[in-house]
Parts: structure tokens; C-alpha cells; sequence
């Protein structure tokens, strides 16, 4: 399933770069594009002065049509010789992605809607699931329906066959929207940076299973939730958005797991677009969000 594109982002690109600090970075950048006949539309930049990284990401229009391919080749020196880390892509085709889910669909059925309106620049290329709750869903937004069911002793074989319909089907991103199996060290490494994982708290708290009972337990009076890039390390990726509700002493765990389904939703759904829109830059185990 495909967003609706707008006619207007056919020759556009969006540059995204870090590298170490330094004076003459973003007039490098921008004499570049003004050499290359192309006008910048929209252009954000951070210094972290804590690890001395630069950080930039320039959404621009090429006036002579370009590619990606041809902008790449002529900017790969600039990016050598400020040692950066950069990329650059046409916004031409929304980013394409697969969403996982397990049993609770709240996270699954916004993402779908978003996607389905227009609101999520995204084309969700495949729904994949370890039970089948979902396939009715998915095929009401004609998206492909994927069962890989997973047990302790099916986990490598599980994983493989989700890599390979990453690669068939050219997804850049996954999603885990409520999908509740640890995914192994070797995956979270060969996708590293490209799979969101939204976990119901407001992170550091409540790691591991059933966060909302622990919050009750607590007698928190705020509860959240957590988009972060997912690492080997459970529940500690990369933080890209969180939300917040206000909840009262009265709501049982049952009740804070309702108010909760909105704030993930809220919150992974941001995190999706701005991803797929290259607004997240990794800054070591924290983030840069140019929204
Ligand atoms: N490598 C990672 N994998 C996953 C992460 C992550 O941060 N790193 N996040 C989870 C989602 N999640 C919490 O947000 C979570 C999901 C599942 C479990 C868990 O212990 N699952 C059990 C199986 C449970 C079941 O079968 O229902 C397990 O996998 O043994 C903990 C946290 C998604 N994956």
C-alpha cells in the first residue's frame, strides 16, 4: 500500500551528513549544491559540542534535472574531505517499509490508516506476524499478509525468512509495532538503524515485559511510551520520540493498558515519519531529530 504522492517531489533529494567539527562545513554544502544547480528548500545543522560531531540534513531541488546516482558521485569528494558520514536519496518514492506485529493490532491498524490517508509518507510493503490474528486486516488495506510463526527452536529459521522478504521486497525500514519476540543479535546487526521498536513505557522505566502492571505497581501519575531504534540489548536502542498521558490513582493495570494503546500509537507513529522522511541521525547511542 502507497501513501498519495505530491506531484512536486519529483527532482527533490534530502542530504543527511555528520562528521567532526569543524569551521566551513555548511558553506562546503552549500557551495556545492549552488555549483550543482540546485536550490536548497529547507536546511537544519546541530553541533554536538559533547562528542565534537556535526550535524546536518539539507532538503534541496535540483533546477536542471539529476539523479541520486549523479549528486552522489559529485558530492563523495566533499564528504571525504570533511571525513563525513552522509547519504543522499530522491524523495522522489516514499520510503518503503514492513510492519510487524503480535497480538495487540492498535499500533499495526494507526500505522495502516496514517499510511492509507496520506499522513505517513511510507508504502508498507508487507505485514508480517507470529500468529494470524491480523491477516484480515492487513488484507483490507491490500497489504501482503506474512505468517512466520516463532518458537525457541524455529527462531534462526524465522529470522531468515524475514530477512530474505526484507530483501525481496526492498523494505529500508521494520517496524515492530507491538511484536513481542527479542530479535537475535546477528539480525539487530544486519539491520542496524532500520528497525523501530515502540515499547509501552516511558523509557528508562519499565523495561521487559508488562511495563503497565509495573507502572501500577508504582503508582505512577504519568504513564508513556517509547519509539527507539532496536539494539541486541533489550529496550536500551536509540530513543527517536516518547509520549506522555496524565493517569489518576484510580485506573486499574487493565485501564492504563487502554490509555496507554494512543500514546504508542502517537509515539511510533512520529517516529515512522520522521525516519522515513531522514530527520533521524544517529548521534552514538543518542539521536539527532531534525522535525
Ligand atoms: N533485540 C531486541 N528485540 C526486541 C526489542 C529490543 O529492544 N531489542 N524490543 C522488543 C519489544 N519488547 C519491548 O518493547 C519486548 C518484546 C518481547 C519480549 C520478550 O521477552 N519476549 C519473549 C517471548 C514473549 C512471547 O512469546 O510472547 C521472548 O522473545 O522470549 C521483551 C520485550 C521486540 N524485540
Amino acid at each position: 500500500m502507497t501513501a498519495p504522492t505530491s506531484a512536486a517531489s519529483r527532482d527533490e533529494y534530502v542530504l543527511t551528513l555528520s562528521c567532526p567539527d569543524k569551521p566551513g562545513i555548511v558553506h562546503a554544502v552549500s557551495s556545492y549544491l549552488f555549483m550543482t544547480g540546485c536550490n536548497i528548500e529547507d536546511s537544519q545543522q546541530f553541533c554536538a559540542h559533547d562528542t565534537g560531531r556535526f550535524f546536518m540534513r539539507v532538503h534541496f531541488s535540483a533546477v536542471e534535472p539529476t539523479t541520486a546516482e549523479k549528486l552522489r558521485a559529485s558530492f563523495a569528494a566533499i564528504g571525504d574531505s570533511f571525513r563525513m558520514d552522509w547519504e543522499l536519496h530522491s524523495t522522489e518514492h516514499p520510503m518503503r517499509v514492513v510492519l510487524m506485529v503480535s497480538k495487540f493490532g492498535h499500533c499495526l491498524n494507526d500505522l495502516l490508516f496514517r499510511t492509507r490517508i496520506g499522513a505517513l509518507p511510507v508504502e508498507i510493503a508487507a505485514v508480517v506476524s507470529n500468529h494470524t490474528d491480523f491477516a484480515e486486516l492487513a488484507a483490507s488495506y491490500d497489504v501482503p499478509f506474512h505468517h512466520i510463526p516463532v518458537t525457541p527452536g524455529t527462531k534462526a529459521e524465522a529470522e531468515a525468512e524475514l530477512l530474505r522478504l526484507v530483501k525481496d521486497t526492498g523494505a529500508e525500514l521494520v517496524v515492530l509495532a507491538r511484536y513481542m519476540q527479542v530479535i537475535s543479535d546477528d539480525l539487530c546487526r544486519e539491520l542496524a538503524g532500520r528497525i523501530i521498536n515502540i515499547h509501552h513505557s516511558f523509557l528508562p522505566s519499565f523495561k521487559g515485559a508488562k511495563p503497565y502492571h509495573q507502572a501500577h505497581a508504582r503508582g505512577v501519575k504519568l504513564i508513556g511510551a517509547t519509539a527507539h531504534y532496536v539494539t541486541a540489548e533489550l529496550d536500551e536502542g536509540p530513543i527517536i520520540e516518547q509520549e506522555v498521558e496524565r493517569v489518576g490513582h484510580a485506573l486499574s493495570p487493565g485501564q492504563l493498558v487502554a490509555v496507554g494503546r494512543d500514546v504508542e500509537c502517537q509515539a511510533l507513529a512520529r517516529a515512522v515519519k520522521w525516519h522515513s522522511e531522514r530527520r533521524v541521525l544517529l548521534n552514538g547511542h543518542r539521536t539527532v531529530i531534525f522535525s
